[in-house]
């Protein structure tokens, strides 16, 4: 670590001279590279930064194997979370030990050079273990998105960076730890105590945080993150202006904000570990520490958390004297309606009444257009969310109709087109299964392999109707879970998703047999049907489910736009 001007201490950037970036670049020129994808992106630039200090580079395996096994780099200093880049086999088996790996962004623009140090393929499987306390990705969704995302090597060394990734949004919040010293000392702030949010944040937080900095007599850095792996609704534009609405509340001089690019990995005690150490890093003296902090299931009301509550607290402050910053608890407040004020829950007097909104409550009061009160969150804050979170009536949504061949999908996706077109009130587009095969899928077969990449560029083409505010209705037979529900995570993002489950029985279909497939399956002129010789895997958890085999193709329309009225999607 370097001297700052006023006794701060922070390390220099990785970054190289530019006479030194020409010689790297034609250095690079004969060397293999990667273009990496937004996480990595993220972690690469809190290396570069030194938002990551002392890490210099990728983590070798004698750093790793020590990170999991004793919370420690091989030189002993505390490191709670692996820090390593993964690599498909294609790229790792291309590597030698001391060449150059050239790292781009996902455009292939080259950010830093890394020297090889170490390639291995590691154990996933004791990495979760030993990071996230679990190896089951049922139980816990960073596991499944660690275990699902993450390429099979690891490759570590130094790195030495070109550039940084390129942030045209916000350019004024994107905060280096160099600045961020610079400006604690400029404004005279001894003691800064940080705080990581991903959610926007409301006159509870402003309390509980204020309560915080009161406790330690510090001033503010709220940083949010807004790297990979955040969850959530909110758009991250929408998320930074509440952000910037919520700060404009606090005293002037007492609170500064800055965006963090960092991949979120859910992994409770140690992530809150190193979030520590990262603020440690931009010259906090303290951190702010949820009794929930980095629980994959902290955000969401009601739903039990994965981690025991306190372990990140403790654990963050177990390591104060070692990480050089120091803990405080966040405390939960609650809204006291006989006193007109917030108070620690701990702290409310017997028999007062109190008010809490929860984040679900609030979703559904953007989601119905219902008031929302000061006592809750600041106007312009409401204002923000309002404006990204029209209320569901003038939101985008998709009618995602799923079955075997025959089972009415196209006839009632014809209907509903009709229905909503007649509406007049947001533009509507048909993607029905044979139109999409002619057009965007001409070139697919019918194994899973295709049909999963069928279904995922429909529900690609329905993500993108869904966030401009139109209506897409999808009749695929869509035959496997995997594609449905990544389609569903996708499309929730933007509006409403609803998926109808064609259940109308194979007898019933086969006996329609519109288009004489069956019948050529049956005589084995065609092999590869779905119902026949291929499978249909049935949704387990759809919005509805239809059997035509009983009802005209109107009474099935109408059992879905009945079902759309009551959900506040249509009026
Ligand atoms: N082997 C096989 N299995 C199933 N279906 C077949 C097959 N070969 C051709 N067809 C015709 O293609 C239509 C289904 O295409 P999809 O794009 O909806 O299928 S998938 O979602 O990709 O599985 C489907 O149209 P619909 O009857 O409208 O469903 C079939 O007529
Ligand atoms: N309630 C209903 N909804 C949809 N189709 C129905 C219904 N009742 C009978 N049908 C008939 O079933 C057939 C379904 O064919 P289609 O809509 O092309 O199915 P898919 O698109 O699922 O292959 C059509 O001939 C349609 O007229």
């Amino acid at each position: 670590m370097l001297e700052g001007d006023s006794g701060r201490r922070y390390a220099e950037s990785l970054m190289v001279h530019f006479r030194r970036v020409e010689r790297l670049k034609q250095e690079a020129v004969q060397c293999p590279s990667v273009d990496l994808n937004a996480r990595q992106v993220c972690d690469l630039e809190l290396l570069l930064n030194r938002a990551l200090y002392p890490l210099e580079g990728f983590m070798g395996r004698g750093d790793y194997e020590c990170v999991l096994d004793s919370m420690r780099l091989e030189e002993g200093t505390v490191w709670p979370v692996p820090i390593c880049l993964d690599l498909p086999e294609a790229v790792a088996s291309r590597l030698e030990l001391g060449g150059l790996l050239g790292l781009r962004d996902p455009e292939g623009f080259l950010l830093a050079i890394l020297q090889v140090s170490d390639v291995w393929a590691p154990d996933k499987t004791r990495e979760a273990e030993a990071v996230f306390g679990t190896s089951d990705p049922e139980v816990h969704p960073g596991v499944r998105r660690f275990l699902e995302q993450t390429h099979p090597f690891y490759v570590g060394g130094r790195i030495e960076g070109l550039h940084l990734p390129q942030h045209y949004d916000f350019s004024q919040l994107r905060l280096p730890p160099s600045e961020t010293h610079r400006r604690f000392s400029q404004n005279g702030w001894r003691r800064v105590i940080g705080f990581q949010t991903e959610r926007p944040l409301h006159c509870a937080h402003k309390e509980m945080i204020q309560h915080a900095a009161r406790e330690v007599g510090a001033s503010i850095f709220l940083q949010p993150v807004v790297g990979h792996g955040v969850w959530g609704r909110v758009d991250h534009f929408t998320r930074v202006r509440c952000f910037q609405e919520f700060a404009a509340r606090f005293p002037r001089n007492m609170i500064d904000v800055g965006l963090l690019p960092m991949a979120l990995r859910h992994a409770g005690p140690r992530e809150a570990l190193l979030q520590a150490i990262v603020r440690r890093n931009f010259g906090c003296t303290h951190f702010m520490v949820a009794d929930d902090q980095a629980d994959p299931y902290a955000c969401q009301n009601g739903a039990e958390r994965f981690y025991p509550q306190y372990k990140a607290q403790h654990l963050v402050q177990e390591y104060a004297g070692e990480t050089g910053i120091d803990m405080v608890p966040l405390k939960h407040m609650v809204y006291v309606e006989d006193k007109a004020q917030y108070l620690p829950q701990d702290e409310v007097p017997e028999g007062m009444r109190v008010k809490e909104i929860s984040s679900r409550e609030l979703e559904r009061r953007l989601e119905f257009d219902l008031q929302i009160p000061e006592w809750f969150s600041f106007p312009e804050v409401v204002r923000e969310l309002r404006v990204a979170h029209p209320p569901r009536h003038k939101q985008g949504f998709t009618v995602f109709l799923t079955g075997l061949s025959g089972a009415g999908k196209s006839t009632l996706a014809k209907v509903l087109y009709v229905r909503f077109m007649e509406m007049r009130d947001r533009p509507v587009t048909l993607l029905d299964g044979d139109i999409v095969r002619k057009n965007l899928s001409s070139e697919l077969s019918f194994t899973r392999e295709h049909r999963e990449l069928n279904v995922r560029r429909i529900g690609f083409v329905a993500s993108e109707i869904t966030k401009n505010g139109g209506i897409a209705v999808c009749a695929p037979i869509a035959p496997y879970e995997d594609s449905r529900r990544l389609n569903r995570e996708l499309i929730e993002g933007y509006g409403g998703y609803i998926e109808i489950f064609m259940a109308t029985p194979l007898t019933v279909c086969e006996q329609r047999d519109r288009k004489g497939l069956y019948a050529k399956a049956r005589a084995g002129v065609v092999q590869g049907v779905t119902g026949i010789d291929d499978p249909y895997i049935p949704p387990s958890d759809p919005e509805l489910e239809i059997d035509t085999s009983e009802m005209t193709p109107t009474e099935a329309a109408q059992e879905v736009l009945l079902y759309l009225e009551e959900q506040g999607y249509i009026r």
